[in-house]
């Protein structure tokens, strides 16, 4: 028997995807990695599982997309896992930047130049450079096999399309990693770094994947499914205050606002957000606003919040 919520959330959820769907209009599906041009403009699709195990589809749930900016989030955890906070927080800050993910600005105006946080590019990358193992490779294969324990899923893997598209175009965020490198920030080959990274922008999910890897965030780090416990608390509380302050960007205060959840957007269009304690949520949506967020995807998740009472605030 679903649970009453379920039931309405269910009934409801169809006719909630229509009234968002025409955002999408409004949008541009990234480019500048031109693998991801090929999304489908006016795809949108949403999943939302309870910790209860009772979950509600609609729309594209099925559309299979990168996970990009949202990977940051867990590779965030995992370096926290492999080497504490204290020595994290000595290669990047804990603000908020108001620019865009992928500026250089603040990296030179700021002193020391370490990246504000850890949801900017500058600041994934730089976390990157933090996940233990002994070659690009065996990093790699240790955050996918993470991604596959959160996602409950076995079979997550690259899209190696988008992978080279991006490492073959990604110019800026060499050009990050090199300033990085020449402030001390970053140790290590520049292009092993970035290729650890570029591969985990690039792992494949379904909304389906992120409702499930956001459900172990809302129940603190315990898979709620199985019982296994992924990660210690402390480190989901400062995953989902980074997803609070800086998860959608420089539009994290309107998100806050409107909606009122922790979430993480990618470029791609997805977006990873939770109700705590209660439901891990997956969207996508590729057509995106100017702030790089999915349009048709923060208006769904408005209508639902507001609808549900769901902000945390
Ligand atoms: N906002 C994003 O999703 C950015 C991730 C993308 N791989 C990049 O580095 O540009």
């Amino acid at each position: 028997m679903a649970s009453p919520e379920m039931k309405s959330i269910r009934q409801q959820l169809p006719r909630w995807l229509e009234t968002s769907l025409p955002c999408a209009t409004r949008g541009n599906v990234a480019s500048y990695i031109p693998e991801l041009s090929k999304a489908p403009h006016n795809a949108l699709g949403i999943t939302l599982l309870s910790a209860t195990g009772e979950s509600a589809s609609a729309g594209d749930c099925g559309l299979r997309f990168t996970m990009q900016s949202i990977s940051k989030v867990f590779t965030l955890i995992l370096a926290l896992m492999d080497n504490g906070e204290d020595e994290v927080f000595s290669k990047v800050g804990m603000e908020p930047t108001g620019d865009n993910f992928n500026s250089m600005l603040k990296l030179e105006l700021v002193r020391p130049g370490i990246p504000f946080n850890p949801m900017i590019n500058a600041g994934a990358i730089t976390v990157s450079s933090l996940i233990r193992g002994s070659s690009p490779e065996e990093k790699s294969e240790r955050i996918l096999h993470f991604f596959k324990d959160l996602a409950g899923n076995d079979r997550l893997d690259y899209d190696m399309g988008v992978y080279r598209s991006e490492s073959d175009t990604g110019n800026l965020n060499r050009s990050i990693s090199f300033f990085l490198k020449e402030n001390g920030v970053l140790s290590g080959d520049v292009e092993e770094v970035l290729d650890v990274y570029f591969r985990h922008c690039s792992i494949v999910v379904d909304c389906a994947d992120l409702a499930r890897m956001a459900l172990v965030l809302a129940s603190n780090g315990t898979d709620p499914l199985t019982g296994k416990q992924l990660i210690p608390r402390r480190y989901v509380q400062i995953a989902k205050t980074f997803m609070t302050t800086c998860g959608m960007y420089n539009a994290s205060g309107e998100f806050a606002i409107q909606v009122g959840l922790p979430a993480k957007s990618g470029v791609s269009g997805g977006i990873l957000t939770l109700v705590p304690e209660r439901y891990g949520i997956g969207v996508v949506g590729p057509a995106l606003n100017d702030k790089g967020n999915s349009y048709a995807g923060v208006h769904l998740l408005q209508t639902i919040s507001r609808e549900l009472d769901w902000s945390m605030f």
